[in-house]
């Protein structure tokens, strides 16, 4: 059964439908990088109204080490997710468990990449390309996949209700992540794209 991950969620609404439609992990934005920004007080707020056995993960990017320990302190979320240029070294600084996020938008530079993080507790291989924020949209090509690790795979990148069955066929990952794809407007998520979108992950089943 492949996982589902719901990102860039802005409003607890969203994020509860996402977990009564049977979402793994919904995800919150915290850098300034991104046109899904919340603060610290919503995130505490949307992280706070998940169920039991919902994953939340809070998101940066190339942010302030003071900040990152500012969110775990406060929010508490159940994972980080890395999303620029940090290394192995500075994500472990915390001792909270954390998704790298691997940009393969440029091709082969980032298969080995996808070496220099083995203490992440997944990849989430996303694409955008290097430098870019994540949350694109963008879709990189599924064949790249690799299969010779030991850390779960997460896919993310321009995923959608209409191809996302593809891309579990073709990349086979652990995972599934997917932020503009359910939604109407950036943040704002589209029940029927939700429904549609986890509908079609759990068809593949
Ligand atoms: O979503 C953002 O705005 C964002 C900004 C900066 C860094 C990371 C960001 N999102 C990370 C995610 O995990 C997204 O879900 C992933 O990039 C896939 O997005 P999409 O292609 O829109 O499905």
């Amino acid at each position: 059964m492949t996982r589902i991950k719901c990102c860039g969620m802005t409003r607890v609404e969203d994020a509860l439908l996402a977990a009564q439609l049977g979402a793994d992990a919904i995800g919150v934005v915290m850098t300034a990088h991104s046109k899904r920004q919340v603060s610290l007080e919503q995130a505490k707020t949307i992280v706070d109204a998940m169920p039991p056995f919902v994953t939340t993960v809070v998101l940066c990017m190339d942010d302030d080490a003071g900040f990152v320990q500012e969110i775990i302190d406060t929010v508490r979320p159940s994972l980080l997710q890395f999303h620029g240029t940090e290394s192995d070294e500075w994500c472990r600084q915390f001792g909270h468990p954390y998704l790298k996020a691997i940009a393969m938008g440029e091709g082969t530079a980032a298969l080995y990449q996808l070496r220099d993080h083995p203490h992440a507790a997944g990849l989430l291989l996303d694409g955008h390309g290097l430098g870019e924020a994540g949350g694109s949209g963008k879709v990189f090509d599924w064949s790249l996949m690799p299969h010779d690790l030991k850390q779960p795979l997460i896919l993310a990148g321009g995923l959608t209700p209409a191809n996302v069955a593809e891309a579990i066929r073709v990349a086979r990952p652990w995972a599934v992540d997917v932020a503009s794809g359910i939604e109407s407007a950036p943040g704002i998520k589209d029940p029927a794209k939700l429904r549609d979108f986890i509908a079609a992950v759990r068809a593949t089943a």
